[in-house]
């Protein structure tokens, strides 16, 4: 039996966590811990639900993570935390399990994993084999445009935007400085900060990641078949990655309710153009919590 406790569990990422959960086999051996509603942001009552615990599952505002891992030093307790917090911290292991072949049993065995961002989850899918096999050169002027499903912005903005209604399409981020910037630019191994640019649109959930590339710019001019039989090779297999062939056009919340990924490589010769299709609750936060979940307990 793994006892988990989500600390966040009535929020969007919280409740998808405990959806999928549920949805489960009971033979599985997962049981949820719930706090009493009232006391959610009473931290000793969250250390109490910790102590119970085998695994605190964090969907919380950053700091609200990061005084959670505090509150449970010491109780011996696992972390997989869905927030920004962590993702680029010491001693936490990316819960990206696609990102190399020996990842999953990192997470395995990691005491602290940190679940990777929605928007990042599309992009470091793209960029990092293909980085790592030297198509893309590691100092490339990455630009990465994306549109995600306002559920992206979480609960009160899910209930403005459902209220009052919201922009049908809105760039944001134009600072580019968005909080997901070093953990692409990490987990892809670029040398530089890519230029990112998010949007949302009037629709619930799911999210594009689309990065674009000139041939000639990339060594030896390479075809969008060279990129895409990359991809291929380092998602073969994979239950939740596919690399699927180019469309002349792609909806953005067709994955929406799916813990599914599709990579797609576009492109007429000399332009280029990377995409990565998912629901941002799905693959993108709690599709990818449960994932997690299952190698740190083996299950
Ligand atoms: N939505 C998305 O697409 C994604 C979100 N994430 C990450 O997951 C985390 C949660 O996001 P999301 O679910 O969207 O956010 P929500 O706002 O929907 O939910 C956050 C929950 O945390 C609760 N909370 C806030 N502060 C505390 C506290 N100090 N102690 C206990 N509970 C607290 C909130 O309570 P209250 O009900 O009072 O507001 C709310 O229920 C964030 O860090 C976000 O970056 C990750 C990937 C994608
Ligand atoms: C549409 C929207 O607002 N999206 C959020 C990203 C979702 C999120 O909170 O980021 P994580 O995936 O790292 O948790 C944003 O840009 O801040």
């Amino acid at each position: 039996m793994a006892r988990i406790f989500i600390d966040g569990e009535a929020g969007t990422t919280g409740l998808g966590i405990r959806q999928r959960i549920e949805a489960l086999p009971t033979e599985l051996g997962f049981e949820i811990v719930s706090i009493d509603p009232a006391l959610r942001k009473d931290s000793e009552a969250r250390k109490a639900m910790m102590r119970q615990a085998d695994v605190a599952i964090l969907c919380l505002p950053d700091d609200a993570a990061r005084e959670a891992v505090a509150l449970g030093e010491g109780l011996g307790i696992r972390f997989l935390d869905a927030s920004t917090a962590h993702r680029r911290a010491e001693g936490w292991v990316y819960g990206f399990p696609e990102l190399d072949a020996g990842q999953p049993q990192c997470v395995a065995a990691a005491q602290y994993v940190a679940n990777p961002g929605c928007y990042p989850t599309g992009a470091i899918a793209l960029l990092r084999p293909l980085v790592k096999a030297g198509l893309i050169p590691s100092d490339y002027p990455i630009s990465i445009n994306a549109v995600s499903g306002y559920s992206g912005a979480g609960k009160s903005a899910i209930e403005a935007y459902e209220r009052d209604g919201g922009p049908a399409f809105q760039l944001y981020g134009l600072g580019l400085q968005h909080k997901h910037v070093p953990e692409i630019q990490h987990y892809s191994g670029l040398d530089h900060a890519p230029i990112f640019v998010p949007s949302v649109g009037n629709f619930a959930q799911g999210m594009i990641v689309s990065i674009p590339l000139h041939a000639r710019t990339l060594p030896g001019t390479p075809k969008a078949s060279d990129l895409q039989r990359v991809l291929e090779e380092a998602y073969k297999g994979s239950e939740f990655v596919s690399v699927l062939p180019a469309e002349s056009s792609l909806l953005g919340d067709s994955l929406a309710g799916t813990d599914a990924m599709e990579l797609r490589v576009h492109g007429d010769g000399e332009k280029l153009l990377l995409t990565a299709r998912l629901d941002n609750l799905g693959k993108g936060a709690s599709g990818a919590a449960i994932q997690n979940l299952r190698l740190m307990c083996g299950k």
